[in-house]
Order: C-alpha cells, then sequence, then structure tokens
C-alpha cells in the first residue's frame, strides 16, 4: 500500500458489524413497520419514500422479477390494501436484504426515530475512531460508500456507540452514485470528491470482495476487512487474490503505508 490521501469506506462488516445491521436495524423495521405506516401515512415526505418504492416495484415487474410486490397507487386502492401492498413489499425486499435505493430510502426514513430517541445507537468498532484520528492528523479525509442511504449513514455515525463521529467524515455516497459491484461508481466517486491526484490516491476498505475487485479495476487501492462474524472470505472468484491484502483493523492501514 503505498500513501493515500482519501479512505473511502463501506460500513457494514468493515466499520460496523454485520450482527448490529441484521440483528437490530432489520428488526426495528420490520417490527414496527405496521404501526409506523399508520401514523405516518400522511405525511407527503413519508409518501415520497412509498413513491420510490412503488416506482422499483414497477420496474422490479419490467425486469421479470417474480416475487415483486406492486403498490398500488392512491386513485387505485384504498388505504388498508395499500398498506397491505407496501407491509408485503418491504417484507419480501428484507428477507432477501436487497441492497437497492428505494428499500434503503424508506428504512433510513424509519431508523431516523430510532437513532434520534436513543432507542438505537450505531455499533462501531473500536479501532475506528482511533484511525478517524490518525488519518485526520496525517491530512488524511474520510468519505463513507454505503449501500445504507447517505441520510441512514450519517444517522449511524452521528449517533453511535463511540459518541457522534460526523466531524471526522468529510462526505458519504451510497448507490445513488452507482452499484458498489461496478467500476464506474468509484470513479464516479473520484470525479465527485474532485481531487487533482489519481485514483490510486483513494484507499477504498470493504468486506465485500467483489467491491474490492470493482474499486481495484478503477485504480483505486484497496484492502478486504476481515472482521469477527464475517461470512468467511472466499478468493474462489478468478480474480488476482495474490495482490488483495486483507487487514484486520484499520490500524494496519498505518503499519502498511510505506
Ligand atoms: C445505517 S447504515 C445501514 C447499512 C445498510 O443498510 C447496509 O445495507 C450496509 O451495506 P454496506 O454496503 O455498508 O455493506
Ligand atoms: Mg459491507
Amino acid at each position: 500500500m503505498t500513501t493515500c490521501n482519501i479512505v473511502l469506506l463501506d460500513i457494514e462488516g468493515t466499520t460496523t458489524p454485520i450482527s448490529f445491521i441484521h440483528d437490530c436495524l432489520f428488526p426495528y423495521v420490520t417490527e414496527n413497520l405496521t404501526g409506523f405506516l399508520k401514523e405516518n401515512w400522511n405525511s407527503s415526505e413519508f409518501q415520497s419514500y412509498i413513491q420510490l418504492l412503488r416506482e422499483q416495484a414497477l420496474k422490479d415487474v419490467e425486469n421479470g422479477m417474480t416475487d415483486a410486490v406492486i403498490i398500488p397507487k392512491e386513485s387505485e386502492s384504498d388505504v388498508k390494501s395499500i398498506q397491505h401492498a407496501v407491509t408485503n413489499n418491504i417484507q419480501w425486499q428484507m428477507r432477501v436484504d436487497r441492497k437497492i435505493a428505494a428499500l434503503k430510502s424508506f428504512q433510513g426514513y424509519m431508523w431516523k426515530s430510532g437513532f434520534v430517541s436513543g432507542e438505537l445507537k450505531g455499533v462501531i468498532y473500536d479501532d475506528v475512531v482511533t484511525a478517524f484520528k490518525q488519518w485526520k492528523d496525517a491530512g488524511i479525509n474520510i468519505y463513507i460508500y454505503s449501500s445504507g442511504s447517505v441520510a441512514a449513514q450519517k444517522l449511524l455515525f452521528a449517533y453511535s456507540d463511540k459518541g457522534n463521529l460526523s466531524e471526522y467524515i468529510d462526505g458519504y455516497f451510497d448507490t445513488t452514485i452507482g452499484s458498489k459491484l461496478e467500476s464506474q461508481s468509484y470513479l464516479n466517486i473520484y470525479n465527485e470528491i474532485g481531487i487533482q491526484s489519481p485514483p490510486s490516491s483513494i484507499l477504498f476498505l470493504s468486506d465485500n470482495i467483489n467491491e474490492i475487485i470493482a474499486a481495484k479495476k478503477a485504480g483505486l487501492q484497496t484492502a478486504i476487512v476481515e472482521r469477527p462474524g464475517n461470512p468467511p472470505l472466499n478468493f474462489n472468484n478468478g480474480s488476482n487474490n495474490e495482490h488483495i491484502l486483507v487487514i484486520h483493523s484499520f490500524l494496519e492501514v498505518f503499519t502498511n503505508r510505506q
């Protein structure tokens, strides 16, 4: 690893245990959904999230997804039936852990009340905060790139078990910039950040080998992060594995700098 000016971080399995997302954040949505729909139904902001789900469901049907759950428009059905369809739509997408913007935006909207009330606290690995401090002292900027919506990412770091970490983070990206599995998304982020130095001055850290391969193809430096509770790494995917660095703590980034 050579020096970098920017560190770009995945969340789930990288800054945060997968178990926190799956055992706390996801159940907060599935268990509170019915009441949340009833309470927020008349809010125009809330309806904008429902509209995103509705549009995504139409695309899913067009793309031949047989499990897709259509959400009728207000003019086509009664409120109870629409709410029932929204519930089924969300339960289906969450069962298959879809990383799609419409679902992620909806989840982020629901999580807001949980984080603000203190019912939810973002879990961040211990080494992350120490690394943030070291990186900032070294003049490195920190960006996040996660499938979670930007709004949800901001909540996680602002209301974390390590305190409000927002001051360390220079910017946030979600999949509205492109899929984490496509190289072009990493070039879009590079362009959006707008640095003079080449893409290799960005170091991307993620638990997902396919994201790492996509980022490497775009010319970024990369390291795969192996955390307790992450699924075993599967290097058997045709990539040039010798060149994929594996780390277990963000503090290794500095020891690996040349
Ligand atoms: C509060 S952030 C929510 C994270 C999330 O929903 C998710 O799917 C994370 O995926 P990642 O791309 O960070 O692995
Ligand atoms: Mg991840």
